[in-house]
Protein backbone atom coordinates (compact mmCIF):
# COMPACT_ATOMS: atom_id res chain seq x y z
CA UNK A 1 0.00 0.00 0.00
CA UNK A 2 1.05 3.24 -0.60
CA UNK A 3 2.04 6.03 1.77
CA UNK A 4 0.23 9.06 1.86
CA UNK A 5 0.65 12.19 4.20
CA UNK A 6 -2.09 14.64 5.63
CA UNK A 7 -0.23 17.85 7.47
CA UNK A 8 -2.63 20.68 8.65
CA UNK A 9 -2.58 24.41 8.86
CA UNK A 10 -0.44 24.08 12.47
CA UNK A 11 2.06 21.76 11.52
CA UNK A 12 -0.09 18.70 13.23
CA UNK A 13 0.71 15.38 10.76
CA UNK A 14 -0.73 12.73 10.16
CA UNK A 15 0.94 9.62 8.41
CA UNK A 16 -1.37 7.01 6.62
CA UNK A 17 -1.84 5.32 3.40
CA UNK A 18 -3.48 6.21 0.18
CA UNK A 19 -6.96 5.67 -0.39
CA UNK A 20 -8.42 6.96 -3.45
CA UNK A 21 -6.91 8.47 -6.24
CA UNK A 22 -3.05 9.45 -6.39
CA UNK A 23 -1.99 13.40 -5.64
CA UNK A 24 -2.07 16.21 -3.68
CA UNK A 25 -5.56 18.14 -2.14
CA UNK A 26 -5.74 20.97 -0.22
CA UNK A 27 -9.01 22.22 1.71
CA UNK A 28 -10.44 22.93 4.84
CA UNK A 29 -10.37 20.04 7.27
CA UNK A 30 -13.59 19.37 8.85
CA UNK A 31 -15.01 16.02 10.73
CA UNK A 32 -18.18 14.46 9.77
CA UNK A 33 -19.66 12.31 13.08
CA UNK A 34 -22.50 10.13 10.82
CA UNK A 35 -22.50 6.66 10.95
CA UNK A 36 -23.87 5.88 8.03
CA UNK A 37 -24.79 8.10 4.87
CA UNK A 38 -21.08 8.14 3.40
CA UNK A 39 -21.91 8.83 -0.24
CA UNK A 40 -24.45 11.18 0.51
CA UNK A 41 -21.74 13.35 2.68
CA UNK A 42 -19.33 12.48 -0.13
CA UNK A 43 -21.46 14.25 -2.82
CA UNK A 44 -23.03 17.18 -0.74
CA UNK A 45 -21.79 20.04 -2.94
CA UNK A 46 -22.20 22.07 0.74
CA UNK A 47 -18.23 19.88 1.02
CA UNK A 48 -16.89 21.92 -1.46
CA UNK A 49 -13.28 22.76 -0.92
CA UNK A 50 -13.52 20.63 2.28
CA UNK A 51 -11.68 17.66 3.22
CA UNK A 52 -13.68 15.31 5.18
CA UNK A 53 -12.42 12.98 7.77
CA UNK A 54 -15.15 10.46 8.77
CA UNK A 55 -15.29 9.33 12.61
CA UNK A 56 -17.01 6.22 11.73
CA UNK A 57 -14.04 3.64 12.17
CA UNK A 58 -15.01 1.72 9.18
CA UNK A 59 -15.88 3.01 5.81
CA UNK A 60 -16.69 1.92 2.16
CA UNK A 61 -18.53 -1.19 3.63
CA UNK A 62 -21.68 -1.01 1.52
CA UNK A 63 -19.90 0.42 -1.59
CA UNK A 64 -21.31 3.29 -4.15
CA UNK A 65 -24.68 3.09 -6.12
CA UNK A 66 -26.03 5.22 -8.96
CA UNK A 67 -29.01 6.26 -6.65
CA UNK A 68 -27.50 7.39 -3.61
CA UNK A 69 -25.76 10.21 -4.73
CA UNK A 70 -26.48 13.71 -3.89
CA UNK A 71 -25.10 15.57 -7.06
CA UNK A 72 -23.49 14.50 -10.07
CA UNK A 73 -19.97 14.15 -8.43
CA UNK A 74 -17.96 13.75 -5.24
CA UNK A 75 -18.02 17.18 -4.38
CA UNK A 76 -15.19 16.87 -1.18
CA UNK A 77 -12.01 17.96 -1.59
CA UNK A 78 -10.10 14.98 -0.37
CA UNK A 79 -11.08 12.53 1.58
CA UNK A 80 -9.51 10.73 5.75
CA UNK A 81 -10.88 7.91 7.12
CA UNK A 82 -9.46 5.11 9.93
CA UNK A 83 -9.80 2.25 7.95
CA UNK A 84 -11.58 1.32 4.59
CA UNK A 85 -13.42 -1.50 4.24
CA UNK A 86 -11.58 -4.57 2.44
CA UNK A 87 -14.68 -5.69 0.69
CA UNK A 88 -18.32 -3.94 -0.51
CA UNK A 89 -21.43 -5.89 0.69
CA UNK A 90 -24.44 -4.61 -0.51
CA UNK A 91 -26.86 -5.89 -2.96
CA UNK A 92 -27.62 -2.31 -3.71
CA UNK A 93 -23.42 -1.75 -4.37
CA UNK A 94 -22.58 -0.87 -7.72
CA UNK A 95 -18.70 -0.18 -7.35
CA UNK A 96 -16.48 0.27 -4.65
CA UNK A 97 -15.91 3.79 -2.79
CA UNK A 98 -12.37 3.66 -3.80
CA UNK A 99 -13.19 3.29 -7.21
CA UNK A 100 -15.36 5.83 -7.11
CA UNK A 101 -12.74 8.41 -5.36
CA UNK A 102 -10.26 7.66 -8.02
CA UNK A 103 -12.72 7.76 -10.77
CA UNK A 104 -13.54 11.36 -9.80
CA UNK A 105 -9.81 12.19 -8.81
CA UNK A 106 -10.13 12.39 -5.53
CA UNK A 107 -7.37 12.23 -2.80
CA UNK A 108 -7.80 10.28 -0.32
CA UNK A 109 -6.11 9.03 3.40
CA UNK A 110 -6.06 6.06 5.85
CA UNK A 111 -4.71 7.25 9.03
CA UNK A 112 -5.25 5.55 12.52
CA UNK A 113 -5.58 8.64 14.55
CA UNK A 114 -9.07 9.41 13.08
CA UNK A 115 -9.88 10.12 16.74
CA UNK A 116 -6.62 12.18 17.28
CA UNK A 117 -7.36 14.53 14.57
CA UNK A 118 -11.17 14.83 15.32
CA UNK A 119 -10.06 15.94 19.22
CA UNK A 120 -7.60 18.48 17.85
CA UNK A 121 -10.17 20.14 15.36
CA UNK A 122 -12.72 20.25 18.25
CA UNK A 123 -9.80 22.09 20.42
CA UNK A 124 -8.05 24.37 17.83
CA UNK A 125 -11.15 24.77 15.55
CA UNK A 126 -11.85 23.64 11.60
CA UNK A 127 -7.98 24.76 9.60
CA UNK A 128 -6.89 24.37 6.49
CA UNK A 129 -4.78 20.85 5.56
CA UNK A 130 -3.15 19.09 2.57
CA UNK A 131 -3.21 15.40 1.82
CA UNK A 132 -0.44 13.94 -0.54
CA UNK A 133 0.59 10.94 -1.82
CA UNK A 134 3.61 12.08 -3.25
CA UNK A 135 5.35 14.16 -0.65
CA UNK A 136 7.20 12.84 2.18
CA UNK A 137 8.71 15.80 3.47
CA UNK A 138 5.10 17.18 5.67
CA UNK A 139 7.23 20.61 5.65
CA UNK A 140 6.78 20.85 2.11
CA UNK A 141 3.37 20.26 2.22
CA UNK A 142 2.84 22.31 4.91
CA UNK A 143 3.94 25.18 2.80
CA UNK A 144 1.76 24.23 0.26
CA UNK A 145 -1.26 24.06 2.60
CA UNK A 146 0.01 27.63 3.76
CA UNK A 147 -0.43 28.99 0.58
CA UNK A 148 -4.01 27.34 -0.16
CA UNK A 149 -7.39 29.01 -0.25
CA UNK A 150 -8.74 30.42 3.12
CA UNK A 151 -12.63 29.19 4.01
CA UNK A 152 -13.58 32.72 5.30
CA UNK A 153 -14.40 34.79 2.07
CA UNK A 154 -14.39 31.78 -0.28
CA UNK A 155 -17.96 32.20 -2.61
CA UNK A 156 -18.33 28.82 -3.45
CA UNK A 157 -21.65 28.55 -3.97
CA UNK A 158 -21.71 29.92 -7.75
CA UNK A 159 -18.82 27.60 -8.61
CA UNK A 160 -20.91 24.59 -7.70
CA UNK A 161 -24.74 25.56 -8.66
CA UNK A 162 -26.10 24.96 -12.13
CA UNK A 163 -25.31 26.63 -14.96
CA UNK A 164 -28.62 26.38 -16.65
CA UNK A 165 -32.21 26.33 -15.15
CA UNK A 166 -34.07 23.07 -14.93
CA UNK A 167 -37.65 21.94 -13.71
CA UNK A 168 -38.15 18.83 -11.26
CA UNK A 169 -41.69 18.06 -11.58
CA UNK A 170 -44.43 15.96 -9.73
CA UNK A 171 -45.64 12.31 -10.76
CA UNK A 172 -49.23 13.98 -9.94
CA UNK A 173 -50.98 17.35 -10.23
CA UNK A 174 -49.02 20.03 -9.59
CA UNK A 175 -49.86 22.23 -6.56
CA UNK A 176 -47.62 24.63 -6.18
CA UNK A 177 -44.97 26.42 -8.30
CA UNK A 178 -41.86 26.84 -6.56
CA UNK A 179 -38.56 28.63 -7.52
CA UNK A 180 -35.55 27.20 -5.91
CA UNK A 181 -32.31 28.95 -6.08
CA UNK A 182 -29.27 26.65 -5.99
CA UNK A 183 -26.55 27.75 -4.00
CA UNK A 184 -25.39 24.18 -3.85
CA UNK A 185 -28.42 22.37 -3.83
CA UNK A 186 -28.54 18.41 -3.36
CA UNK A 187 -30.89 16.35 -5.33
CA UNK A 188 -32.78 14.81 -2.89
CA UNK A 189 -34.24 18.34 -1.82
CA UNK A 190 -36.26 19.10 -5.39
CA UNK A 191 -37.53 15.71 -5.24
CA UNK A 192 -38.66 16.23 -1.57
CA UNK A 193 -40.75 19.42 -3.04
CA UNK A 194 -41.69 17.58 -5.88
CA UNK A 195 -43.03 14.04 -3.52
CA UNK A 196 -45.87 16.99 -1.89
CA UNK A 197 -47.08 18.40 -5.77
CA UNK A 198 -44.56 21.03 -6.23
CA UNK A 199 -43.15 21.57 -9.98
CA UNK A 200 -39.66 22.87 -8.77
CA UNK A 201 -37.69 25.30 -11.09
CA UNK A 202 -33.99 25.08 -10.11
CA UNK A 203 -32.24 28.02 -10.33
CA UNK A 204 -28.38 29.10 -10.95
CA UNK A 205 -27.44 30.72 -7.43
CA UNK A 206 -26.90 34.14 -8.97
CA UNK A 207 -30.15 34.84 -10.31
CA UNK A 208 -31.94 37.92 -9.56
CA UNK A 209 -34.90 38.67 -8.06
CA UNK A 210 -36.79 39.94 -11.21
CA UNK A 211 -35.59 36.37 -13.02
CA UNK A 212 -37.18 34.93 -9.75
CA UNK A 213 -40.59 36.60 -9.90
CA UNK A 214 -40.81 36.41 -13.82
CA UNK A 215 -41.85 32.88 -12.87
CA UNK A 216 -44.29 33.64 -10.81
CA UNK A 217 -43.63 31.03 -8.18
CA UNK A 218 -45.53 30.52 -5.35
CA UNK A 219 -43.09 30.40 -3.03
CA UNK A 220 -39.15 30.63 -3.23
CA UNK A 221 -36.42 27.97 -1.74
CA UNK A 222 -32.84 28.48 -1.04
CA UNK A 223 -30.60 25.78 -0.89
CA UNK A 224 -27.93 24.72 1.27
CA UNK A 225 -24.85 25.40 -0.31
CA UNK A 226 -20.87 26.20 0.17
CA UNK A 227 -18.47 28.52 1.42
CA UNK A 228 -18.55 31.65 3.46
CA UNK A 229 -22.08 33.50 3.38
CA UNK A 230 -20.84 36.77 3.91
CA UNK A 231 -19.47 36.08 0.05
CA UNK A 232 -22.85 35.53 -1.28
CA UNK A 233 -24.10 38.73 -1.80
CA UNK A 234 -25.38 38.36 -4.85
CA UNK A 235 -28.48 35.64 -3.21
CA UNK A 236 -29.17 37.99 0.18
CA UNK A 237 -30.05 40.60 -2.66
CA UNK A 238 -32.36 38.72 -4.80
CA UNK A 239 -33.76 37.48 -1.50
CA UNK A 240 -34.15 40.79 -0.33
CA UNK A 241 -36.28 41.31 -3.68
CA UNK A 242 -38.50 38.45 -2.84
CA UNK A 243 -39.31 38.80 0.60
CA UNK A 244 -40.58 42.66 -0.79
CA UNK A 245 -42.87 40.70 -2.57
CA UNK A 246 -44.23 39.03 0.05
CA UNK A 247 -43.87 35.57 -1.98
CA UNK A 248 -43.22 32.69 0.55
CA UNK A 249 -39.73 32.01 1.62
CA UNK A 250 -38.21 28.85 2.66
CA UNK A 251 -34.45 28.34 3.05
CA UNK A 252 -32.28 25.48 4.26
CA UNK A 253 -28.44 25.64 5.49
CA UNK A 254 -26.90 28.52 3.72
CA UNK A 255 -30.34 29.48 2.76
CA UNK A 256 -30.92 30.07 6.59
CA UNK A 257 -27.85 32.18 6.51
CA UNK A 258 -29.18 34.52 3.65
CA UNK A 259 -32.21 35.01 5.01
CA UNK A 260 -30.15 36.00 8.19
CA UNK A 261 -28.38 38.68 6.62
CA UNK A 262 -30.84 39.82 4.15
CA UNK A 263 -32.32 40.80 7.71
CA UNK A 264 -29.65 42.26 9.06
CA UNK A 265 -27.65 39.79 10.72
CA UNK A 266 -24.57 38.87 11.06
CA UNK A 267 -22.82 35.70 10.19
CA UNK A 268 -19.61 33.87 11.28
CA UNK A 269 -17.55 31.17 11.26
CA UNK A 270 -17.78 28.32 14.04
CA UNK A 271 -14.85 26.84 15.47
CA UNK A 272 -15.14 23.57 14.24
CA UNK A 273 -19.24 23.32 12.61
CA UNK A 274 -21.66 20.81 12.84
CA UNK A 275 -21.43 17.85 10.50
CA UNK A 276 -23.44 14.04 11.13
CA UNK A 277 -26.99 12.80 11.43
CA UNK A 278 -27.21 13.25 15.49
CA UNK A 279 -27.79 16.58 16.17
CA UNK A 280 -30.64 17.63 18.55
CA UNK A 281 -32.19 20.85 17.42
CA UNK A 282 -35.29 22.28 20.00
CA UNK A 283 -38.29 23.87 18.59
CA UNK A 284 -38.48 27.23 21.11
CA UNK A 285 -42.27 27.77 20.99
CA UNK A 286 -43.07 23.92 21.25
CA UNK A 287 -40.38 22.75 23.63
CA UNK A 288 -40.31 19.98 20.74
CA UNK A 289 -36.51 18.38 20.01
CA UNK A 290 -36.10 16.89 16.76
CA UNK A 291 -32.55 14.83 15.81
CA UNK A 292 -31.49 16.67 12.80
CA UNK A 293 -28.60 15.82 10.12
CA UNK A 294 -26.39 18.67 9.98
CA UNK A 295 -23.29 19.99 7.53
CA UNK A 296 -22.68 23.82 8.74
CA UNK A 297 -19.07 25.77 9.49
CA UNK A 298 -20.97 29.16 9.75
CA UNK A 299 -24.05 30.64 11.76
CA UNK A 300 -26.26 33.44 12.08
CA UNK A 301 -26.08 35.72 14.98
CA UNK A 302 -29.26 36.84 15.98
CA UNK A 303 -30.69 37.99 19.41
CA UNK A 304 -31.98 34.77 22.08
CA UNK A 305 -34.50 36.91 24.09
CA UNK A 306 -37.63 37.48 21.74
CA UNK A 307 -38.89 39.12 18.76
CA UNK A 308 -36.78 41.93 17.43
CA UNK A 309 -37.05 44.17 14.19
CA UNK A 310 -35.68 44.26 10.99
CA UNK A 311 -36.34 45.63 7.55
CA UNK A 312 -38.79 42.80 6.66
CA UNK A 313 -40.56 43.34 10.33
CA UNK A 314 -40.63 41.66 13.15
CA UNK A 315 -38.26 38.31 13.26
CA UNK A 316 -37.53 35.49 15.88
CA UNK A 317 -34.96 32.88 16.36
CA UNK A 318 -37.35 29.48 16.01
CA UNK A 319 -34.75 26.95 16.89
CA UNK A 320 -31.50 26.66 18.79
CA UNK A 321 -28.91 23.39 18.89
CA UNK A 322 -29.25 21.97 22.28
CA UNK A 323 -25.47 20.66 22.35
CA UNK A 324 -23.56 24.36 21.68
CA UNK A 325 -26.68 26.78 21.63
CA UNK A 326 -26.00 28.18 18.14
CA UNK A 327 -28.93 29.74 16.25
CA UNK A 328 -30.94 26.74 13.73
CA UNK A 329 -33.97 28.26 12.79
CA UNK A 330 -35.37 32.16 11.71
CA UNK A 331 -38.90 33.30 11.20
CA UNK A 332 -40.62 36.37 10.18
CA UNK A 333 -43.52 37.55 12.25
CA UNK A 334 -45.12 39.76 10.03
CA UNK A 335 -44.59 37.94 6.16
CA UNK A 336 -44.59 34.18 5.52
CA UNK A 337 -40.92 33.19 5.49
CA UNK A 338 -39.04 31.37 7.56
CA UNK A 339 -35.21 28.91 7.44
CA UNK A 340 -32.98 26.23 8.86
CA UNK A 341 -29.85 25.77 9.62
CA UNK A 342 -30.16 22.09 9.62
CA UNK A 343 -31.07 19.31 6.71
CA UNK A 344 -34.39 18.19 6.65
CA UNK A 345 -34.31 16.71 3.12
CA UNK A 346 -32.62 13.89 5.53
CA UNK A 347 -29.98 12.39 2.93
CA UNK A 348 -28.30 10.68 4.61
CA UNK A 349 -30.14 11.64 7.76
CA UNK A 350 -33.01 11.33 10.71
CA UNK A 351 -36.42 12.16 9.06
CA UNK A 352 -37.74 14.27 12.01
CA UNK A 353 -38.12 17.04 10.32
CA UNK A 354 -38.92 16.56 7.31
CA UNK A 355 -42.76 18.30 8.01
CA UNK A 356 -40.88 21.12 7.27
CA UNK A 357 -41.42 21.05 3.30
CA UNK A 358 -45.88 20.72 4.38
CA UNK A 359 -45.09 23.89 6.17
CA UNK A 360 -43.52 25.59 3.02
CA UNK A 361 -46.14 23.96 1.35
CA UNK A 362 -49.32 25.64 3.91
CA UNK A 363 -47.20 29.07 3.04
CA UNK A 364 -48.17 28.77 -0.70
CA UNK A 365 -51.46 27.14 -0.35
CA UNK A 366 -52.71 30.51 1.80
N1 LIG B 1 -24.68 23.04 4.14
C1 LIG B 1 -24.63 24.35 4.03
O1 LIG B 1 -25.46 24.99 3.39
C2 LIG B 1 -23.44 25.04 4.65
C3 LIG B 1 -23.53 26.52 4.66
C4 LIG B 1 -22.17 27.19 4.86
N2 LIG B 1 -21.30 26.90 3.77
C5 LIG B 1 -21.58 26.75 6.18
O2 LIG B 1 -20.60 26.05 6.20
O3 LIG B 1 -22.08 27.09 7.23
Amino acid sequence: MNQALLVLEDGRTFRGTAYGAEGEAFGEVVFNTGMTGYQETLTDPSYAQQIVAMTAPHIGNTGVNDEDPESGRIQVAGYVVREPSRITSSWRAQRSLEDELRAYGVVGIAVQGTRALTRHLRERGAMRAGISTAETDPDALLERVLASPDMIGADLARVVSTPEPYVVRPDGEVRHRVAAVDLGIKTMTPRRMAERGCEVHVLPATATADEILALEPDGVFYSNGPGDPAACGYAVDSMKGVLEEGRPVFGICLGNQMLGRALGLDTYKLRFGHRGVNQPVQNRATGRVHITSHNHGFAVEAPLDGPFETAFGRAEVTHVDLNDGVVEGLRLLDRPAFSVQYHPEAAPGPHDATGLFETFCELMKK
